[in-house]
Order: structure tokens, then C-alpha cells, then sequence
């Protein structure tokens, strides 16, 4: 497929079904790619439930100039969302055809200005609309994020197989609200079981890239629009975000390691 111009290249971050924190990995580790140079954009392809405005802390809307709308920058990153162009009360109605063109011209019509790598943070699930986007985005790789549960409860493989059939490369599983951390005494409680993940990463031939904790502070700097990633960069979630980010980071760019 035809590459964008401009965007080198396009990752997908994905899961197998809703509110698994896909919203938050994506944003955390576009970040993270960001933290490590490279020049990073951030398009919330989640149509019927933008997160972007929120989790990025984002009230105003893109500039637009002729057919040209621009990416709002933050955080050292640009950013797209249909969240920008709708009030929250008003959730969207659309059909599948209508959420691809809108995506496609996403993609294509936004003038991102030169990136390293678009995360392409995309709707839950496993539909039609996920496949035409798979399909017609010209993707680099893609991630799966899924909860330990998730996982066990085959979600996750569909969407593993919806980008082996569409041949696009499987970085790998994050493992999201994994153990629980208390926030009073610190001990840790594997609420939704926990340390099946990378086995069955391993299962099914697809590398593990982490395991991010089920913590208050993930999602209260999520909710206040200050992810972990840039709001404490030096905490142990952020770590992990940005350790994921250098793996994910060493295979979108392979050249980049054999210099
Ligand atoms: N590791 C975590 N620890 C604590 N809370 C988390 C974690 N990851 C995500 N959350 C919280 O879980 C909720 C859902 O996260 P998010 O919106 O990222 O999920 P999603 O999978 O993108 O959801 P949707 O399917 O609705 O788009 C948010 O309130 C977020 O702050």
C-alpha cells in the first residue's frame, strides 16, 4: 500500500474489546516515543468514543486553512481526534463506511508536517470498521493491548488475527491492569489474576512487551488530561511505558539499531 507522505511510519494500537485501556497505552507510549526524539503524532481513531481531548488535556479546537486542518501539539506531540470537532453530550451515530472515510481523510488530509511515527490509536474491537482500517491505513505494526482477563478470554486473539490476516506485523501483547498496586500501603493484589500473559504471549507466537499495573495514579493523570508519561516521568509506570516504547521503537525502526 501506498505510504503517507510525510509520516514515515503508522503503528496500531488495538484490543480485542472495550475499556481495556488501549486509550491510555497509546497515549503513554506515543509519548514515550516522543521522549525518545522521535517525532511523534497521535490520531484517536476511536470515533464513537474519543479519549484524546481528555487524556491530553485538550480544549481547543485544530486550526483549519482551506482543506487543511492541523494537529493540535502537546506534550511534544501532535495530536487528532473527532473529539476536538464534538460536544461530549453529543455522542456520534455513524455507520462503518462513514467512520473509514472520516479516518481515511484523517490520515491523509491532516497536515502532520513530517513524523517518525503515527500511533494510530484505534476503535475496540474486531468490526468491519477495524478490518477497512487495517486494510486501507498503510500500518508499519500494530499492538495489542488487553487485560489478563482479556486474554485468557481469547478478546485479545481476535484481534491478533485480524491483523495476521491483513498481514500486518504483531509487535506484540501489553498486559494492562495487571496487579494491583495499593495506593495507601503499597501491596500488591492480583485482582484480575495475573503472570498468564506472557505465557500465553508465547502461546501465540507474539512477543510480551510489559505489564502495566492497575494504579490510581495511571488513571487519575489520565482523567486530568496529564498522562504519567510527562507528568512523572520518573515513576515506575512511566518507566514501564517507556520501556515498551523502545521495543516497539527498535522494531518500527530496525535500521536504526544496526547503525
Ligand atoms: N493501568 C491502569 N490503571 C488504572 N486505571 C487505568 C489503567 N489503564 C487505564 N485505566 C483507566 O481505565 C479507564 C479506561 O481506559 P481507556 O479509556 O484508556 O480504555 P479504552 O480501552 O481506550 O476504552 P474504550 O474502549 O472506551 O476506548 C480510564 O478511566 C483509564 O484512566
Amino acid at each position: 500500500m501506498a505510504p503517507i507522505p510525510g509520516i514515515k511510519t503508522i503503528l496500531a494500537v488495538a484490543s480485542g474489546k472495550g475499556g481495556v485501556g488501549k486509550s491510555t497505552c497509546a497515549t503513554n507510549i506515543a509519548l514515550g516515543l516522543a521522549s525518545l526524539g522521535f517525532r511523534v503524532g497521535l490520531l484517536d481513531a476511536d470515533i464513537y468514543g474519543p479519549s484524546a481531548p481528555k487524556l491530553m488535556g485538550i480544549h481547543e479546537q485544530p486550526r483549519i486553512e482551506g482543506d487543511r486542518v492541523f494537529p493540535i501539539e502537546k506534550y511534544g506531540i501532535k495530536v487528532m481526534s473527532m473529539g476536538f470537532f464534538m460536544e461530549e453530550e453529543n455522542p456520534v451515530i455513524w455507520r462503518g463506511p462513514m467512520v473509514v472515510s472520516a479516518l481515511m481523510q484523517f490520515t491523509r488530509e491532516v497536515d502532520w508536517g513530517g513524523l517518525d511515527v503515527l500511533v494510530l490509536d484505534m476503535p475496540p474491537g474486531t468490526g468491519d470498521a477495524q478490518l477497512t482500517m487495517a486494510q486501507q491505513t498503510p500500518l508499519t505494526g500494530a499492538v495489542i493491548i488487553s487485560t489478563p482477563q482479556d486474554l485468557a478470554l481469547i478478546d485479545a486473539r481476535k484481534g491478533l488475527n485480524m491483523f495476521k490476516n491483513v498481514d500486518v506485523p504483531i509487535y506484540g501483547i501489553v498486559e494492562n491492569m495487571s496487579t494491583f498496586i495499593c495506593p495507601h500501603c503499597g501491596k500488591p493484589s492480583d485482582i484480575f489474576g495475573h503472570g498468564g500473559a506472557e505465557e500465553d504471549a508465547r502461546r501465540l507466537g507474539v512477543p510480551f512487551l510489559g505489564a502495566i499495573p492497575l494504579h490510581m495514579d495511571i488513571r487519575e493523570n489520565s482523567d486530568a488530561g496529564t498522562p504519567v508519561v510527562v507528568s512523572q516521568p520518573d515513576s515506575t509506570h512511566a518507566q514501564i511505558y517507556k520501556k515498551i516504547a523502545i521495543k516497539v521503537a527498535a522494531r518500527l525502526f530496525p535500521e536504526d539499531d544496526a547503525e
